[in-house]
């Protein structure tokens, strides 16, 4: 029976809602629509399973195979005692899923390219350095000072990184977090995106990180969760969206192979740089407020290079900084082999980010993989070991399925921007997903409960109930025009 509103004509349709896409934010709001107890939806997903960005592979030589995480790792930010609770974590405990405490600042080794060098004590003023822009960012709030970038609040806080040790140690702080460097990033936003997940006195869940262990994959509690409430019928995988046809009546999503799907209402997941990119059509186009917050969000990238080796030959430490004359340049690096993680693995990985992670996209992995040797030649020059019998990064930057790994706040983005970019357009497009979530961009918690409140707002539309929208402005304006003198 239809449910649309008298004045609305229903067309023959395939699903109630179309949900694009199937990653936490699309599985949870599916979870919604069922809780509100319309199951006539459809998941629609490009690759083979569900996930998204929660991505494990196995990695190893024959016989040495351990299974990683390409995408997502950590469960940032747990719970404190009764406090709230990291919705990620709740899954996990749910489902069972195995994880180790990750020690991010207490198990920590220090190098350069001249070896083994300790400046742990230029690490912990880079903690201090951090804390102090995010309280110098809160400040600016109540008075409603602009935003501007982090780089700004580090100099106004006085703290000015020349040394490379000094430049690790911030970008381990800064960059390895947020993907982007100081400059690119909002100074106010990353302090309050740092707070809402990690600070009990605003709501944070707590300091501590999770790191996920499991051989089923950190997605495993994403598949067990969707288990308890998908029936089969409500999956359509391995569908990739050429297209979404939208107008007050309903949708048409055309997929790659030429099916089309019609349906009353259509939940778009996409990650902000499918959007960006123009990888799915909209027809008509989106709107030009809704371009705007797109385009000014940024889709940044975090890639984490993985080598094994036939045994261990390096440090004992969860973590280790390696200091680079260039900033950026292969700087955090994670053993694997050691107790509670892959002992016997001969597994370590290094991370990096932003321009640095779309510069090695475009290199060749022998390129890469000889690059990221000389920095452990550098780090060990006394000892002598062999290639590595492994050896693989993901190129997240060009696949189009994703373009970036999650989002970054640069401080042109405004508040508005962010309304706008959550807004529906029409009654029947709706947008959800990691970077429409203005307390936790970026994480898996923000596609939860982003994935939670889209799937609620649709739900209510659908019974007939209240259905006015979400909101959003035509133009994002300055507090005060700018005056050229003449
Ligand atoms: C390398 C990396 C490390 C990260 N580390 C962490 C971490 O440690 N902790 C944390 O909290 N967060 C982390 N994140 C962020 C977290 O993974 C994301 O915020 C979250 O998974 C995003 O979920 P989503 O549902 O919004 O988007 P997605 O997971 O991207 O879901 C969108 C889905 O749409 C599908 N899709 C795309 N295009 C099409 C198309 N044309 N047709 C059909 N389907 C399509 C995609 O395949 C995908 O499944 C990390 C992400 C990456 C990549």
């Amino acid at each position: 029976a239809s449910t649309l509103q008298a004045n609305q004509t229903r067309v023959q349709h395939d699903a109630q809602v179309l949900i694009l896409g199937g990653g936490v934010s699309g599985v949870i709001a599916a979870r919604s629509l069922h809780e509100q107890g319309i199951h006539d939806f459809k998941i629609v997903e490009a690759r083979d399973e569900l996930g998204g960005r929660m991505r494990s592979f196995h990695f190893g030589a024959p016989g040495k195979q351990v299974v990683l995480e390409l995408g997502a790792n950590w469960i940032q930010g747990t719970q404190d005692g009764n406090g709230p609770a990291n919705p990620i974590l709740t899954l996990a405990r749910k489902h069972g899923l195995k994880t180790v405490d990750s020690d991010l600042l207490g198990s920590m080794s220090t190098f350069d390219f001249t070896g083994t060098v300790d400046y742990l004590d230029v690490l912990n003023s880079a903690i201090d350095a951090f804390d102090n822009i995010t309280n110098a960012a809160g400040a600016r709030m109540p008075s409603a000072q602009v935003d501007t970038t982090a780089r700004t609040g580090y100099s106004l806080v006085g703290v000015k990184p020349k040394t490379p040790a000094q430049k690790t140690c911030e970008y381990y702080l800064f960059d390895w977090e947020y993907a982007q460097t100081p400059e690119q990033s909002s100074w106010i936003a990353s302090a309050w995106n740092t707070n809402f997940t990690y600070d009990t006195d605003v709501g944070g869940f707590s300091e501590d990180n999770l790191f996920a262990i499991d051989s089923r994959g950190f997605k495993h509690l994403i598949h067990a969760e969707a288990d308890t409430f998908i029936v089969p019928g409500q999956i359509l995988l391995n569908s990739t969206v050429r297209s979404i046809k939208h107008s007050n009546d309903g949708v048409e999503v055309t997929l790659v192979n030429g099916t089309t799907l019609n349906a009353d209402y259509v939940i778009c997941t996409f990650s902000l740089g499918v959007l960006q990119n123009d990888d799915v059509v909209f027809e008509p186009s989106l709107p030009g407020w809704k371009l705007e917050a797109v385009q000014s969000m940024v889709m940044a990238t975090y890639t984490k290079i993985f080598l094994q080796f036939p045994e261990k030959f390096w440090f004992d430490t969860q973590f280790a900084l390696y200091a680079d004359k260039e900033r950026g340049r292969y700087p955090v690096w994670q053993g694997l082999d050691i107790e509670g993680f892959f002992p016997g693995s001969g597994v370590l990985f290094v991370t990096v980010t932003g321009d640095y992670s779309v510069r090695i996209e475009a290199l060749s992995d022998d390129q890469v993989q000889a690059e990221v040797l000389s920095v452990l030649h550098a780090m060990y020059p006394n000892i002598t070991f062999p290639a590595p019998i492994a050896f693989h990064f993901p190129r997240w930057h060009s696949d189009p399925l994703y373009r970036g790994t999650y989002s970054n706040w640069p401080a042109s983005f405004v508040e508005g921007h962010l309304t706008n970019l959550r807004a529906n357009v029409g009654q029947r497009l709706w947008f959800t997903g990691e970077a429409m979530s203005e307390k936790y961009y970026g994480f898996l918690h923000g596609a939860y409960f982003e994935g939670e409140a889209t799937g609620n707002t649709v739900a209510q539309c659908i019974r007939g109930a209240e259905c006015a929208g979400l909101p959003h402005s035509q133009s994002i304006r300055n507090a005060q025009p700018y005056m050229l003198q003449p």
